[in-house]
């Protein structure tokens, strides 16, 4: 590899503070890999003394990974890579050890004393009611935002209006009740080892004194309280070498502060600023339009991209009609490809779901990058399968006691208490009917119920899971409660849909289960498969390349999010802003090729296609 004159130059700079600043694709992980070459052979620095640290365990590996493949000569020299978590971990086990205290992780508790099992339960109490997974997922967020940005719980709030009711009780709560058992969270890791390196002399001296050199890939995702504790590390000397992109900045709803990196100057008086302009990846179609395209965010600094690289083909930007359609065009496209350069990346995990049903059929072997899909063990699949478990017996009460609020046909608590106490092998109807002072009318409601659910015990899934949503009213259910479990509505009716596509090739319920259960084993195991397509969100892709790259459902109100179109309206920007930024992070992970597919109708909704979309169109017209 010919390196760039940028890139040499900031491979060569060896002391004192550092910033590169660079686009996309321009060579910022390979600038890194090589400057730590460059210490170890040229300046006879020993690697232990070098601490590289990234964003992820992905990236570290991803990074250790491609330092083997690079210098393949030197990879009996052990270089490490390491999170800043797992930095910040070994520091406070040290601390422990001197001080004799024992810090346990919270995530690593087993069942009730576990971290997510704590915070069920605190919401519980706090708000008499099961927390959602979304709820769970944006109070986990809010929670990792707090401690990132080194705010209190009243900073917090004053400028942030939180979705989960009574948050700062169940906040302190949290708080209360790791402080009294001596666990620590992955976000506590961060504050916590701040804590030590600036209360404890002598473990910030030994520990200023163990390296030489740090540096900081991905630094845009850097948080505060990770600045802070790099700061302290790297001080006196300043050895701090740090790659970055503001303009692929996109974890700022978890704490990331891109900000930071401007105040560089400011913070690092002696500090010097490289810029790498140039992307050494992408085509000049590709390129051009990314250039384009963040060019319109405000927040950054100012840079142009740009490339030697050849013009090969326009972009792609495809409307179909429906998802039908666009799988159809995907699996054509796909024919002859060499699988694993290529990649599918949307902005939800929820769309991952019909490609992994798509897929299967079609024996194109697939890698999920995102193990975590939650549409496997969501609630609303589980009510599908209750309805139509309770419809093979409707005498089954402790099933039914999960739905009969659900559906059509008011059923009270006190009527299911009551019918508990009579045959249990009648059906539930026939029980409640039994019911003291029950009219005549409703009897006929909850004949008619038992006659729909004898109906349903005879369909296919898929008539079967149409009947429940509309004959037995499950979508007005979900339409009236959907905000309280942290959805949209749109959000439950897609993945309705998703389920819909898998139950489609079935049979009955066995084959529906048995088949979800496939899937799911699919996801978690195709890690090990070879020569497989990638599959990921755009979050998960950062930092990777592929020839060809397709974006599927870009589709307004997905992406950019909802909850960023309706902070334009009220005219703030951030949120908006930060979708255009991963909207870029996904482009620029195409070499040659890319693919940006929109659909009219998204499970039966006529929808938009994304705002992004149109605004590239214009731009190429
Ligand atoms: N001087 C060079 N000549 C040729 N190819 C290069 C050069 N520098 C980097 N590359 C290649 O360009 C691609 C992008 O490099 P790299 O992944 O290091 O960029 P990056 O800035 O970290 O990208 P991103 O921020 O988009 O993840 C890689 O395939 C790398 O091998």
């Amino acid at each position: 590899m010919h390196l760039s004159i940028e890139q040499e130059r900031a491979i060569q700079h060896k002391e004192g503070p550092a910033l590169v600043l660079a686009v996309p694709g321009a060579g910022k992980t390979t600038v890194l890999i090589h400057r730590t070459v460059n210490l170890i052979l040229n300046h006879k620095v020993s690697p232990e003394r070098i601490l590289s640290i990234t964003f992820s365990k992905a990236s570290a590996k991803d990074m250790e990974e491609r330092f083997n493949k690079m210098f393949l000569d030197l990879s009996p020299i052990h270089v490490q890579f390491s999170t800043i978590h797992s930095f910040c971990f070994s520091l406070i086990r040290e601390y422990a050890y001197i001080n004799k205290i024992k810090y346990t992780l919270i995530e690593e508790e087993k069942n009730q004393l576990n971290k997510y099992n704590v915070i069920k339960k605190i919401y519980f109490a706090a708000n008499e009611d099961y927390i959602t997974e979304e709820k769970l997922e944006s109070l986990l967020n809010s929670i990792g935002y707090i401690k990132n940005m080194m705010l209190t719980v009243d900073e917090f709030l004053k400028n942030n209006k939180s979705d989960i009711e009574n948050f700062k009780t169940i906040y302190n709560t949290y708080e209360k009740y790791k402080r009294d058992n001596n666990l620590i969270d992955f976000d506590d890791m961060l504050t916590t080892a701040l804590e030590i390196l600036e209360s404890n002399k002598y473990i910030l001296e030994k520990y200023r004194a163990k390296y030489d050199f740090i540096q900081v890939d991905e630094g845009q995702d850097t948080s505060k309280v990770q600045m802070e504790i790099i700061k302290l590390l790297a001080s006196p000397e300043n050895n701090l070498f740090i790659v970055a992109d503001d303009d692929q900045s996109i974890y700022g709803f978890r704490g990331a502060y891109p900000k930071g990196l401007l105040n560089f100057n400011k913070i690092y008086s002696n500090g010097k600023l490289f810029f790498m302009e140039q992307n050494y990846r992408s085509s000049k179609n590709i390129v051009s339009v990314c250039n384009q395209f963040i060019k319109r965010n405000t927040l950054r600094y100012n840079k142009n991209i740009s490339t030697d690289n050849n013009f090969i083909e326009p972009i792609n930007i495809i409307k179909v009609n429906s998802i039908a359609e666009q799988y159809k065009y995907l699996v054509e496209d796909l024919k002859n490809r060499e699988l694993s350069r290529c990649c599918i990346l949307y902005r939800n995990n929820l769309s991952s779901i019909g490609i992994i049903e798509l897929f299967e059929r079609h024996k194109i072997p697939f890698y999920m990058r995102d193990v975590k899909v939650r549409f496997f063990n969501h609630w609303l699949i589980q009510d599908i399968i209750n309805f139509i478990i309770f419809s093979q017996d409707t005498s089954n009460m402790s099933i039914y006691e999960n739905i009969y609020y659900k559906k059509r046909g008011y059923i009270s608590k006190k009527q299911i208490n009551y019918a508990k106490t009579l045959n249990y092998s009648l059906s539930v109807f026939d029980r409640i009917m039994d019911f003291p002072g029950i009219s005549n009318f409703y009897k006929s409601i909850l004949k008619e119920l038992k006659l729909d659910f004898k109906k349903l015990s005879k369909m296919s899934p898929s008539d079967a899971i149409n009947f429940i949503e509309y004959d037995l009213e499950y979508e007005k259910y979900l339409k009236e409660n959907s905000m309280k479990f942290g959805y949209t509505y749109d959000v439950l009716k897609t993945t309705i849909y998703f389920l819909k596509i898998i139950a489609n090739n079935t049979n009955n319920l066995n084959e529906l289960t048995n088949r979800l259960k496939y899937l799911e084993y699919l996801c978690k195991s195709s890690k090990n498969v070879k020569d497989a397509i990638t599959l990921s969100t755009v979050h998960s892709a950062k930092g990777l390349e592929f020839d060809r790259v397709y974006m599927i459902d870009l589709v307004d109100g997905d992406f950019p999010s909802i909850s960023s179109i309706e902070a334009v309206e009220k005219g703030k920007y951030e949120l908006i802003e930060e979708e255009r930024r991963l909207f870029y992070v996904g482009m620029s992970r195409a070499k040659y090729h890319l693919s940006l597919i929109t659909l009219n109708n998204l499970g039966g909704k006529i929808v938009e296609p994304s705002r992004f979309l149109l605004e590239l169109e214009k731009e190429k017209a």
